[in-house]
């Protein structure tokens, strides 16, 4: 109606102004769809409107508001009708992108022509007479175009193009804006799903450990030695204190790293592990401190570090011995700071991290040998723990057999009852060169072979045909009671089992035989261990 339209300049500029204000403060589409059919419409006298943007491919456009359609998604970026695409070049919209003037055509007069788009069919059948195409830019680059239709003619009368060409211009400003909110948006959704996918990732993996550890991970042993060990684990657990776990291969190391983290105020969080032996040194930094995008050749996206992952839980630095010389000086310096910074990083990044570090090696000879830092060395050697060999812990021999015996008599569906004494004296005489490790193993492949329910033979490799270790056998750290026990018992089964008398192991040590009896007492050598029976040959 007449009096509902704009009729004089200044209607036009407090028009104007309204738009400007409500497009300045838009940040969805629904807000724009609103401000558009509740304010722009009328003031116009047009009756419909669709405002088409051009896609990246610049051939094609398609409808991003249009007047009938409110429910219009706010996130996905997508127009409820982007699938209705038109190529630019229709004939219609090609018009109005090649000028800065609008384009009014009469639409009976436009489908008498050949080749036109069906939405102006569409529109002529609706009951338009009239619809004007206003270039739509952001800047000077034009994106789109806005359609407005009226019912009746002479409505887009060219007196007031200026007025429709301002409209257009701020829907043009409006437009870009709801555009790059909706991509933050995107953004911001997409890092909302990763959030919770971590968090969903993050409490499987606590409660598959949690399985894994009441299936794998209970530390098993109750001789003297081991309980020193327990000991110490319940005294530093609480503190925040940095830990040295040492002992040769297989003693479990990583099993007693994790019961310090689990009794520790951080056992609600995962404990972070770093091989220093299994990752190039090249690639050692990253993986510690982690790197910015485009920090290196290769470093296609930010990568967060171990350290930083451990951030309020522990960082367990396994084989700590193999930690090339550049590595030791930069965790010393992390160590030192309490903070890292990432390959490429601009700026420091504080850590809050528990340190236990483990290594078979002699670090305190690695040091001599120039190969490892003295300062790192202390800094890491606030508590030692140090793990005793199997064979110096005999005693618990038996129970890590039942222990691994049940565990993969589960895990093969076989039904073992137990082990022959005979097989598990074998067991227990052995040197373990590879400690829990190797024994586990063996049961492993003794349960998986053996046919009955009892395990009557094991397998040992070929060193264990002689009672304990050869001399100069691969047995990296030994104490002086086994190499002792070793020895007495080499001079006994050489004595064909005599103790005194001038051909007797006593004289051939050289020691008055009372005293070698209360060593053998000690040491726990019996009979068993140097009488051939004939049946067995150990
Ligand atoms: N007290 C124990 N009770 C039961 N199983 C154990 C015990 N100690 C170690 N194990 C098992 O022995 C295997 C080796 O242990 P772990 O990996 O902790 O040794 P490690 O000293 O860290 O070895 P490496 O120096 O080679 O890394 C693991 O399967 C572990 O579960």
């Amino acid at each position: 109606m007449m009096n509902t339209q704009i009729s004089g300049k200044n209607d036009e500029f407090e028009t104007l102004l309204c738009f400007s204000k409500a497009i300045a403060a838009a940040r969805h589409r629904a807000d724009l769809w609103e401000i558009v059919n509740e304010q722009l419409l009328e003031n116009i006298g047009a009756s419909y409107y669709t405002l088409c943007l051009i896609h990246e491919d610049t051939r094609t456009h398609s409808p991003f508001l249009y007047s009938q359609e409110k429910k219009i998604k706010t996130v996905t970026g997508e127009s409820p009708v982007i699938h209705l695409q038109h190529p630019v070049d229709d004939g219609v919209f090609n018009k109005a992108v090649e000028t800065e003037e609008p384009v009014v055509f009469e639409l009976r007069s436009l489908i008498r022509q050949r080749n036109i788009p069906a939405y102006v069919i569409h529109w002529y059948n609706s009951g338009v007479k009239e619809m004007m195409l206003v270039r739509v830019c952001n800047g000077k680059e034009p994106k789109g175009v806005l359609y407005l239709y009226a019912m009746k003619q002479g409505v887009f009368s060219k007196r007031r193009f200026s007025f429709f060409k301002s409209i257009a211009d701020q829907l043009g400003t409006g437009v870009s804006n709801i555009l790059a909110n909706e991509k933050i948006e995107l953004q911001l959704e997409e890092i909302r799903k990763y959030k919770i996918q971590l968090e969903q990732e993050n409490s499987y993996l606590k409660e598959e450990r949690k399985k894994e550890k009441h299936l794998t991970g209970k530390a098993v042993g109750d001789s003297p030695a081991i309980r020193k060990v327990y000991d110490l684990v319940s005294k530093v657990a609480s503190s925040d204190a940095t830990v040295l776990i040492l002992g040769e291969t297989g003693t479990g190391k990583e099993l007693i790293a994790h019961q310090v983290h689990d009794a520790s105020p951080r056992r609600d969080k995962l404990m972070i592990k770093v091989n220093c032996a299994a990752i190039p040194a090249s690639l050692l930094e990253s993986e510690l401190f982690g790197h910015e995008k485009g920090s290196f050749t290769g470093a296609l996206e930010r990568r967060i570090g171990k350290f930083e992952l451990a951030d309020n839980s522990t960082l367990f630095l396994d084989e700590i011995g193999e930690l090339p010389p550049e590595m030791q000086a930069k965790l010393l310096r992390a160590l030192q700071e309490k903070e890292i910074e990432r390959i490429g990083g601009k700026s420091v990044i504080k850590v809050n991290v528990r340190i236990i570090a483990a290594t078979n090696k002699n670090l305190e000879a690695e040091i001599i040998a120039g190969r490892f830092r003295s300062d790192l060395y202390y800094r890491l050697c606030v508590f030692p723990i140090m793990l005793p060999p199997l064979r110096e812990r005999r005693e618990d021999i038996p129970e890590l057999v039942s222990f691994f015996m049940e565990k993969y008599a589960a895990s093969s569906g076989r039904k073992i009852d137990g082990i022959a004494p005979k097989a598990l004296e074998k067991l227990k005489t052995y040197a373990w060169p590879g400690n829990i490790r190797e024994l586990e193993h063996l049961i492993e492949r003794t349960v998986l072979l053996t046919s009955t329910n009892v395990i009557t033979e094991v397998s040992l490799p070929a060193r264990s045909k002689m009672l304990f270790a050869q001399p100069g056998a691969e047995t990296p750290v030994r104490s002086l009671a086994d190499v002792e026990r070793e020895h007495i018992l080499k001079m006994v089964k050489l004595s064909k089992g005599r103790i005194s008398g001038p051909h007797g192991a006593a004289a051939k040590l050289q020691l008055p035989s009372t005293t070698l009896i209360s060593k053998m007492q000690k040491l726990g050598i019996r009979k068993e261990h140097f009488i051939d029976t004939g049946k067995e040959s150990d």
